[in-house]
């Protein structure tokens, strides 16, 4: 059985995935311009900014769930154009969209099946949510919306992420069960050695936990830092870029 208290010791500076002037939108018109972000092995990284700012998009052209216009998206120094969602995947990058896209009509154990290779995993998922433990046979369409995150992220972590691609995890839920949830996402990093990239509105909530930030606005990249650097500036990043939406 695997060790999972055991930290996994991880090389900070590797360079896991790179966005060179990546621009993608829909319909042939660009939302993103030119986006430079880099997220290390090891790392939790944030790209925050306000409303329609281009982040969803940028997240989905890195999970190959849309087309990039220009640009290159580099995975453990291999090129992701042309590969499908699916094989993307399998090489270790594990989206958790916006709506979760739970299997409303199973149960949590069977949401977890679905995404497990080994029972093993199931087990070691469950010890970062425990509370999901005692609620193995309901179904995830009845469960609260911080019960159904905490499915989706266990989900993901079943398919033992290298790159998990976290969008809005706080959408719609109380900012307790935010503050209870986002920590977890440290743990996760100690232990299994993955990287994060998560947007996220609770913006002071997620800098505690993150490594480093990028602010995006209208489609570009706008200031980048260490979490640190960036919380320093909120009052000031607010005021000119992310909007008094952002909260925490
Ligand atoms: N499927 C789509 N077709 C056309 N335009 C879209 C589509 N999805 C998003 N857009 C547009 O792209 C722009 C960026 O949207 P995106 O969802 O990436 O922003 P965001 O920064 O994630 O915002 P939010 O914080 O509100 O989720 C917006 O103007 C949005 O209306």
């Amino acid at each position: 059985m695997t060790d999972t208290s055991a930290p996994v010791t991880v090389e900070t500076d590797e360079v896991l995935l790179q966005l060179d002037s990546v621009s993608v939108g829909y319909g042939g018109t660009p939302v993103t311009q030119g986006v430079d972000l880099t997220v290390r092995r090891g790392e939790i990284v944030c790209l925050l900014g306000p409303n329609g700012a281009g982040k969803t998009t940028t997240l989905l052209a890195i999970s190959g769930l849309i087309p990039l216009m220009k640009g290159t998206v580099l995975f453990q120094q291999r090129d992701l154009l042309k590969r499908s969602p699916d094989a993307l995947t399998r090489m270790g990058i594990v989206h958790v969209p916006e709506d979760r896209s739970l299997f409303g009509g199973l149960t949590v154990e069977e949401n977890l099946k679905v995404a497990s290779r080994d029972p093993e995993d199931i087990a070691r998922v469950l010890g970062y949510f425990p509370k999901l433990g005692d609620i193995l046979d309901r179904r995830a369409t009845v469960l609260s919306g911080g019960e159904q995150q905490m499915l989706a992220l266990a989900r993901a972590l079943a398919l033992r992420p290298t790159l998990l691609i976290v969008d809005e995890m706080s959408l719609g839920l109380a900012p307790i069960i935010v503050e209870s949830i986002l920590p977890v996402f440290r743990r996760i990093v100690e232990e299994t050695g993955c990287s994060v990239l998560m947007v996220e509105q609770h913006v002071r909530l997620a800098l505690e936990i993150a490594d480093r930030a990028y602010v995006m606005s209208r489609g570009r990249i706008v200031r980048e830092g260490t979490a640190a650097e960036i919380a320093a500036s909120l009052d000031e990043l607010r005021g000119s870029y992310l909007g008094v939406q952002s909260e925490g």
